[in-house]
């Protein structure tokens, strides 16, 4: 049976990347998927964006929702403070451990953790099962459709509190307009749109951030 995209994508990491280096981890993989095979990493470009917003933030607890083969979960992870977490909700097995793999290798297993499954059966149980009190800041890469709907399901559960930052990418390609409606209609967000453009191409997209108010 051959290999996956993602598994080649973890083997170059695994051969290339200097071990307990997240930059050198983020740099094959960047170089990888440039070069050979695109794959729907957040990437460098909307990276940088993501690193001054994670860098202003400086947030204890973060939340990602979907972690494919953990790039953006280093990229956050290794620009938190010591006793800073990030949980990554994915759904797809195969990712989800592939990512693990990665994450181990950029050193930052004791920070991150990934918890498979729907992000809707998750995040209901985070404050219990997880002891999570508030997320500090949220940063949304799964199914777009479902941006909206675990937004609303985030506030429902308490998980929200004055100052929450979410961060969507992909809101212009491939899209996430109900998202970008509910939170631009709505008086308990705060948004801001960051252009940019999709992972290793040329086409348009952005990132948006909505500051929820409480
Ligand atoms: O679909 C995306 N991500 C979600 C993957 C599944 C998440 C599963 N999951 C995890 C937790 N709960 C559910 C995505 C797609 C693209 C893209 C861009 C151009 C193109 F031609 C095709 C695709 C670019 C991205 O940057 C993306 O993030
Ligand atoms: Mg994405």
């Amino acid at each position: 049976m051959d290999q996956s995209k993602e598994q080649r994508i973890l083997n170059t990491v695994s051969y290339n990347a200097v071990k307990g280096d997240p930059e050198s981890v983020m740099k094959c993989i960047d170089k990888y998927c440039s070069q050979y095979e695109w794959a729907m990493n957040v990437g460098d470009e909307k990276g940088l964006i993501l690193d001054k917003i994670v860098e202003e933030a400086d947030p204890s607890v973060v939340l990602e929702l979907g972690t494919y083969c953990g790039y953006s979960a280093i990229r956050i992870a290794r620009l938190l403070k010591p006793k800073a977490r990030l949980l990554t909700i994915e759904f797809n097995p195969e990712f989800a451990s592939i990512a693990k793999e990665i994450i181990d290798i950029a050193g930052l297993s004791d920070k991150v953790t990934i918890l498979e499954g729907h992000s809707e059966d998750i995040i209901p149980q985070l404050k219990k099962k997880y002891e999570v009190e508030t997320l500090d800041f949220v940063f949304l890469d799964h199914w777009k459709e479902r941006y909206a709907p675990d937004t609303v399901l985030l506030e429902e559960c308490g998980l929200l509190r004055k100052g929450s930052i979410l961060l969507a990418d992909n809101v212009v390609f491939p899209g996430a307009p109900e998202f970008l409606k509910y939170v631009r209609n709505n008086q308990r967000f705060e948004c801001t749109s960051y252009p940019s453009h999709l992972e290793y191409m040329q086409v348009e997209d952005a990132m948006e951030k909505a500051v929820y108010l409480g």
